[in-house]
């Protein structure tokens, strides 16, 4: 033992308790104000990149092509462009990975780039009630983020904003500490393939696989519910795929709406109130929130014992409180359908067929409802009976097989925590036996069949930032079980009358293959002759086919 480690052992316990009284101080709030700071949020989520959906190497390749890709659909809708998208993932070693997302929307002013693609909670949809694929301004820069962190490389730009000039083209990085962009490189890209565009390539270590979660499937779902996109897709083994546009007409473009009042907080409306710059509180109601007339807003004032001429931002929170009450018991027509753009029956029809041929297919769009003030509307798709690859192997034993559920959020396919969600639920707490399907308790409905769930709002309630589930607010789910509800009764229908339809040809099968032996009885008993014979069993056969209602 050296000297200098015997006098620090010694010197330990003389320090937490010395002969002096000097006890060891722990930390005051003088010291401690010293360590407090502002966190940056690129560092937060750089540590908890599981709430963004990049907790493994696989999951980390999903939501990376998702977040570039959800960007490219959206962009093209808003600047009213059809959507022409190539993903492209190759293999670069073991666990890292190049993948590119391009796209022929609007491309983005160069000034923005560095922003967009390096900086977190840096946005357009944020304070936008619209619906739309992106809401946080996070996904495309933390997954440059998680790219830089597990391979070291920036993240590649090219954008073309003009037919007339050649692409831009840029390296960032993200300066975590500080949540900045930090440009590596930048020029001039004269190959971009379309007049205007973004391309985006990202290299971060992932896993690819095939199946449920995967990639693949989220490319399959995406394109069930873009049928107006077209989607070019190069897989890391070498697959080439095409999902060719199934209809030219632009899809319904949502347009921004003010909130509605239905749902909103008391605290939000306070802070509303607060901040308005409003003279009266009905032309408050009246300019900041949709569907509220100006004599609604008077009756909603008085009805609440409030002044007319009371200064929203003068107005006290119990007063606030009051109006809220007021608010929730008056009857305001529904929030206009504009701000959110269903699929649609027809297209929804054409989406589910892009990926699976089947026997028989239903399909219905709700007309939009309220939750927390935000509107919102469902739709459900349903497919029966597959005609294409395994699933037909399977096909004789219905029971085998699990309903397979596609859950959608604005047009976006959801793929993790299925079962966390409130699509989930609701299609749990659906009776499957009362539309001829068998169900086990708990259980998805078995049989041949695929239904997808499209939630469409202007604000969709995720359970968490890597927006995998849908809070179970009562009112969506309320919403999804009547959207399904309908789509399970034209199922019903169908099966039921398929059933018939088999019991009869059975039947008839079964009188066919006895009408020798009955021709044999008449024979013997009426004495007839051959010929007499075969034509009483001619008129019988005539008159069982001419009997058949199917
Ligand atoms: N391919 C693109 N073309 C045009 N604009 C884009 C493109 N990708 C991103 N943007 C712009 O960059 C912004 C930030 O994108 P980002 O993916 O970080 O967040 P978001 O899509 O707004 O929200 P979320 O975090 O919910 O995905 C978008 O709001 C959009 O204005």
């Amino acid at each position: 033992m050296t000297d200098k480690t015997s006098n620090t052992l010694l010197d330990q316990p003389k320090n937490r308790n010395s002969a002096s009284g000097k006890k060891k101080t722990g930390a005051t709030a003088e010291t401690m104000a010293g360590k407090q700071r502002d966190i940056s949020i690129s560092e937060f989520f750089a540590k908890n990149r599981h709430l963004l959906g990049f907790d493994n190497p696989k999951k980390a390749l999903l939501t990376t092509i998702k977040e570039a890709v959800d960007n490219a659909l959206d962009a093209c809708e808003e600047a009213h462009i059809l959507p022409e998208i190539y993903i492209s993932i190759k293999q670069i070693t073991e666990n890292k990975y190049q993948v590119v997302i391009r796209d022929n929307g609007p491309g983005i002013v160069k000034r923005q780039v560095p922003n967009i693609f390096a900086r977190l909670l840096y946005g357009s949809k944020f304070h936008s009630l619209k619906m739309s694929r992106g809401q946080q301004g996070i996904g495309i820069s933390a997954a440059g983020m998680y790219g830089l962190i597990t391979t070291g490389e920036p993240v590649e730009v090219v954008s073309r904003t003009s037919s007339k000039h050649h692409g831009y083209y840029c390296k960032l990085k993200i300066d975590t500490a500080k949540n900045r962009p930090v440009i590596v490189e930048e020029g001039q890209e004269e190959d971009f393939p379309h007049s205007t565009g973004t391309a985006v390539t990202i290299i971060l270590e992932g896993r690819y696989n095939k199946g449920k979660q995967s990639v693949d499937e989220y490319i399959v779902q995406t394109a069930m519910a873009n049928p107006h996109a077209i989607i070019t897709y190069d897989s890391p083994d070498g697959e080439h795929y095409e999902y060719q546009r199934q209809s030219s007409e632009m899809p319904f473009i949502p347009i921004e709406i003010k909130p509605h009042p239905y749902g909103v907080e008391v605290g939000m409306l306070y802070q509303m109130a607060q901040d308005s710059k409003t003279k009266k509180l009905p032309e408050f109601l009246n300019k900041e929130f949709s569907r509220v007339s100006v004599n609604l807003a008077k009756k909603i004032t008085k009805d609440a014992g409030l002044s007319l001429s009371l200064k929203p931002s003068k107005a006290s929170l119990p007063e606030i409180d009051q109006l809220h009450k007021v608010v929730n018991e008056t009857k305001i027509m529904a929030p206009s359908t504009s701000c959110i753009g269903p699929i649609g029956e027809e297209r929804l029809e054409e989406g589910i067929r892009r990926v699976v041929e089947a026997d028989f297919y239903a399909t219905c769009t709700r007309r939009p409802s309220v939750y927390r003030g935000n509107p919102f509307l469902v739709e459900a798709a349903l497919a029966y009976g597959f005609q294409n690859g395994s699933d037909k192997e399977n096909r004789d034993d219905d029971t085998k097989q699990l309903m397979q559920l596609k859950r959608i959020a604005n047009r976006v396919p959801l793929l993790y925590q299925q079962s966390a969600g409130a699509i989930h639920k609701a299609v749990l707490d659906i009776n499957w036996r009362n539309y001829a399907l068998s169900q086990s308790k708990g259980a998805l409905p078995a049989g041949p069949l695929i239904l997808m769930v499209h939630v469409a709002s202007v604000w969709v309630p995720f359970t968490s930032e890597s927006k995998e589930a849908i809070a179970h607010y009562p009112e969506i789910i309320k919403e999804i079980k009547l959207a399904v509800q309908e789509c399970g009764r034209k199922l019903g229908v169908y099966l039921r009358r398929q059933k018939k339809i088999k019991q009869e040809l059975a039947k008839r099968s079964y009188i066919k293959t006895y009408l020798p032996h009955i021709g044999d009885a008449l024979k013997d008993i009426l004495e007839l002759s051959e010929p007499q014979t075969e034509d009483v069993i001619a008129k019988l056969a005539d008159t069982l086919e001419r009997s058949r209602k199917f």
